[in-house]
């Protein structure tokens, strides 16, 4: 997992540690991580470090005083610095630093987007988590600099780190750097895409719960559930699948055999004799009919108009059972959900359910989510280009692959977290979410190989994605006893 604290904890941990160090040491740490990362950027891009050509952003709090810093460290592997200053005010120790180093330093003047153009990498130290509302008028232009490797210092200056809400003009950057703890903005969409590369800088902080965590395939590796020797299909997991209708069939192919795919130690699909039939003919293990089921999957494919489908999604949501309520399942939300029932909207299905305009919650996807929450007690999972869950917890998984957003991908979606929650009646529903999703993004990786992909194939790719992920086949052996050990 990334954990990533808002700024008031993180404030309140470095004025901690701030008072057990000597002075200037938790920058110092910051300037070297930096330092380290720009000279393998270097060498990575343009073959080496001395001589090349370094433009260092520095705005008038600490994030610029990282910045100098780094720039005086740049400076003494022989790389040529300019710090140009981007506010009347400067960190005066930092500048002298860099100054004492090498760099060369001015004031920024209008104009200047192009000798950070012809830089081989730009440091942006404008702003950190004291910045927020976009770029300031004077450095406007920045935002979308072709040429130059750009490395943020904490973040990309004009974005809040508390949000993933873009406001204003923001240095987007190729790789990011930040200390002590990730923060929201790094894991949030939209502002994620801006950061590029994340690397958290170990300060050794003494933080308190996250705010916003990123899930890893490590993380599902470790805690997607695997049979025991004592298991059987019942303690494995029964899903049952509400999904098609008689014009609709295809979604309830993909979230049958998704389930199936991800393990789940029977699939029970209920509905309609026609997708029955292709269900049947796709998917000879599943059974049909109602019976046990410890898990739904409810409304991919189902139309809002279909009476005998909402009837039975009705009665599934009645049953106390976990659910995924996806697609045709979130018209029409009864009373009573708790946190074991996961919505699983995209942004227009999220803003239809609210009230609100699709671009409000595409904008601040987090912010909406939460509302969801809070409003219906369900466990939220919006999809999209970093899924975001909001349930006890808020969890994140990034995208895979931008290729997935296509058909029926949804209904693979639904599929993989029913198999998931009726194996894991006990874990948080919202881990278990950010668990498919993760999973469910890493198999569309896999069904695409950077190229167009078919949902089924996606599908298709899940018990693949699993042993993939790192830690997966570590966990997997047991050693047996008696065994030799020669
Ligand atoms: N607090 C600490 O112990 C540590 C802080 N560190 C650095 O210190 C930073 C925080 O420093 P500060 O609190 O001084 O704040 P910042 O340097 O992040 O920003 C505050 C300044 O930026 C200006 N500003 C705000 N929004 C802006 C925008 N959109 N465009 C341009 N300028 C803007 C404000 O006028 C203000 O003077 C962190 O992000 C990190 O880089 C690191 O050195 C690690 C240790
Ligand atoms: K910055």
């Amino acid at each position: 997992m990334i954990s990533a604290h808002t700024v008031e904890t993180v404030r309140a941990a470095e004025e901690v540690a701030k008072a057990a160090l000597p002075a200037g040491t938790l920058m110092q740490r910051a300037a070297a991580a930096l330092d380290v990362v720009c000279a393998d950027l270097l060498r990575d891009t343009t073959g080496g470090v001395a001589g090349r050509t370094v433009v260092v952003l520095a705005g008038p709090g600490d994030n610029g005083g990282d910045a100098l810093l780094a720039a005086a460290r740049l400076a003494r592997r022989g790389a040529a610095v300019t710090a140009l200053l981007t506010s009347g005010r400067v960190h005066t120790e930092a500048l002298a630093a860099a100054r004492r180093a090498g760099a060369r330093s001015r004031p920024w003047r209008p104009g200047d987007e192009s000798t950070c153009a012809a830089a081989d990498l730009v440091l942006d130290g404008i702003a950190g988590i004291g910045g927020r509302g976009g770029l300031r008028p004077a450095v406007e232009g920045l935002s979308a600099l072709d040429g130059p490797v750009v490395v943020a210092v904490d973040l990309p200056s004009g974005l809040d780190a508390d949000t993933g809400a873009v406001t204003g003009e923001v240095m987007a950057a190729d790789v990011t750097v930040t200390f002590g703890t990730a923060k929201p903005v790094h894991l949030l969409a939209p502002a994620a895409a801006r950061c590029g590369q994340l690397l958290v800088v170990d300060l050794g902080l003494d933080l308190p719960a996250p705010a916003v965590e990123r899930v890893e395939p490590g993380d599902v590796a470790a805690r997607w559930r695997r049979p025991a020797p004592t298991d059987d299909k019942y303690s494995r997991g029964v899903v049952g699948v509400v999904a098609g209708g008689p014009d609709y069939t295809g979604a309830a192919v993909l979230a049958v055999e998704a389930a199936v795919r991800a393990g789940a130690g029977m699939v029970r699909y209920v509905g309609p004799a026609h997708p029955t039939e292709l269900v049947r003919q796709r998917r000879p293990e599943a059974v049909a009919g109602p019976g046990r089921v410890q898990a739904w999957v409810l409304g991919p494919g189902v139309s809002p108009d279909d009476p005998e489908q909402q009837a039975r999604i009705r009665d599934a949501l009645a049953s106390g059972e976990p659910a995924v309520v996806d697609a045709g399942a979130l018209h029409d939300l009864p009373d009573g959900l708790g946190p074991h029932h996961v919505l699983t909207p995209h942004a227009g299905e999220l803003a239809r359910l609210l009230g609100v305009e699709r671009s409000a919650v595409e904008a601040d996807p987090l912010t909406f989510a939460r509302r969801a929450h809070a409003e219906t007690g369900a466990t939220v999972l919006l999809k999209g280009s970093v899924t975001t869950i909001v349930g006890d917890r808020v969890l994140t998984a990034a995208s895979a692959t931008d290729w997935l957003s296509t058909a029926g991908a949804g209904d693979v979606l639904a599929g993989v977290l029913g198999a998931a929650l009726a194996g894991r009646p006990h874990d948080d529903p919202a881990v278990v979410a950010a668990d498919a999703a993760v999973l469910h993004g890493r198999a569309a990786a896999l069904a695409s190989a950077g190229g167009p992909l078919a949902a089924l194939d996606v599908a298709d790719a899940v018990p693949a994605a699993l042993t993939s992920l790192p830690g997966w086949a570590e966990r997997g052996r047991v050693p047996s006893k008696g065994a030799p050990t020669s």
